[in-house]
């Protein structure tokens, strides 16, 4: 919530500057000339409180508080810390009656965090203590920081949440994300070995799918990016998804589709309303189907049917286009099968997936890759004589990888 206060009131001011100015003629003290200034000064002060009338947390009180937790002075003798399970690093903020200096373009502004007791019911609930920031500018800087100043405040706070959300590997436990471990994968596209043309096209097209915000909003769609990787088991498939992850910085949601639950609208749904932003949500071998036991009322006797893979991904995929789900943020869809040629024409419809990338057997170009990340060779005789079998044998990354690493010689 957002307040901006004219300081002092002028009525005000000028009947105490009159009686000011009338002993100050009598006692020219530095005390009263020091009165007299700040009297004269034109400031605004900008109040920031922590909740809205509705008592939900204010925006741009969160992002002064991120953002003033980045800026240190001199001036500050006592600061709070803490730390949210999701986030990497401890957050600092400041405690009450610090102040911080800041200047935005020329503009000297001071920032105050302020604590006031409080009796005030908000939405039925009492809020006893009252925080806000408040921000102390020259008058005639009014529209620049309201502007200016404050939307560079919100980037700043964004992007520094941004990169302090530690990565989440994801997988579906019943109806709900259960969060396993922090993605700590090593593999980018600077390490994993395919084609350097595919490469650059991959990294083009997520580029421009992270900056193209505008454009989804004008069409209207959800915002989302649908990868087909396709290729033989160990050619790196699920490396190429660590090495997206790692270069968006985003997420990863495994989405195992043999939940028997799976099957109704409804839980496509709600698995996928739970707030699914900057993330990679991978399915996994599409091509192969899945033994699910169903009711179809209360008291029948389970059926157990085998049902593809891909016929739910389809309905996933018009679930996600449907403009039932427009608050999905940022979604790449990935899903992955060594069986290309069993996919259901209707997934390859353009749109659906957007962009097919095959992971074929290890060629020499991506084994001298290999070779130079395992050994830190560029170059070898015998490279020559690898390279003629590679031509004629099929052999995966990962078994050249095994090959490699199985001694340090
Ligand atoms: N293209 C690659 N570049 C670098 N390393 C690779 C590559 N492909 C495979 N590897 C190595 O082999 C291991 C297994 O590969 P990965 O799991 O990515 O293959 P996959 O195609 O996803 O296999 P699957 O279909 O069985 O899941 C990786 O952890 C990595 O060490």
């Amino acid at each position: 919530m957002v307040s901006l206060q004219n300081l002092p009131h002028t009525k005000t001011v000028l009947s105490v500057v009159a009686s000011l100015a009338a002993s100050a003629v009598l006692i020219p003290t530095v005390a009263n000339l020091r009165i007299f200034a700040r009297l004269f000064r034109p400031q605004f002060t900008l109040v920031m409180e922590e909740y809205g009338p509705d008592y939900y947390c204010d925006e741009l009180f969160l992002a002064a508080e991120t953002y003033l937790g980045t800026k240190w002075a001199p001036s500050i003798r006592r600061i709070k810390a803490c730390k949210k399970e999701k986030e990497k690093e401890p957050a600092i903020a400041l405690d009450r009656d610090q102040e911080i200096l800041d200047v935005f373009e020329n503009i000297e502004v001071k920032w105050r965090m302020v604590i006031r007791e409080n009796s005030e019911v908000r939405n039925y609930t009492l809020v006893a203590r009252l925080r806000s920031y408040e921000l102390v500018f020259h008058k005639k800087h009014k529209e620049k920081v309201l502007s200016s100043y404050l939307p560079f405040i919100l980037r700043q706070a964004k992007a520094i949440q941004e990169e302090n959300k530690a990565r989440q590997l994801n997988s579906l436990g019943g109806l709900s994300w259960l969060t396993s471990t922090k993605i700590d994968h090593p593999m980018t596209f600077e390490t994993i070995a395919m084609d350097e043309r595919l490469k650059e096209e991959i990294i083009g097209d997520l580029n421009t799918f992270v900056k193209s915000r505008e454009y989804y909003r004008k069409i209207g769609k959800a915002r989302k990016r649908g990868y087909l990787i396709h290729g033989p088991p160990g050619t790196g498939k699920s490396s190429l998804i660590a090495a997206m992850a790692n270069h968006l910085n985003y997420s990863i949601h495994y989405l195992d589709l043999q939940e028997d639950n799976f099957l109704t609208s409804y839980d496509i749904r709600s698995v996928l309303l739970h707030h699914l932003d900057k993330t990679i949500l991978v399915i996994k071998d599409i091509d192969s189907t899945v033994t699910v036991s169903y009711r179809r009322r209360r008291f029948e006797p389970r059926k157990v049917v085998e049902v593809q893979k891909q016929a739910m991904l389809l309905r996933l995929l018009q679930f996600i286009d449907g403009l039932w789900l427009p608050r999905i943020n940022e979604l790449i869809i990935v899903v992955t099968t060594s069986k290309n040629e069993k996919l259901d024409p209707a997934l390859l419809v353009p749109g659906r997936m957007d962009m097919h990338i095959h992971m074929p057997y290890c060629t020499f170009p991506a084994f001298k890759r290999l070779a130079r990340r395992y050994f830190g060779f560029y170059d070898l005789k015998l490279f020559e004589e690898i390279q003629g079998i590679l031509e004629t044998v099929e052999v995966t990354h990962a078994e050249i990888v095994r090959e490699l690493t199985k001694s340090p010689d």
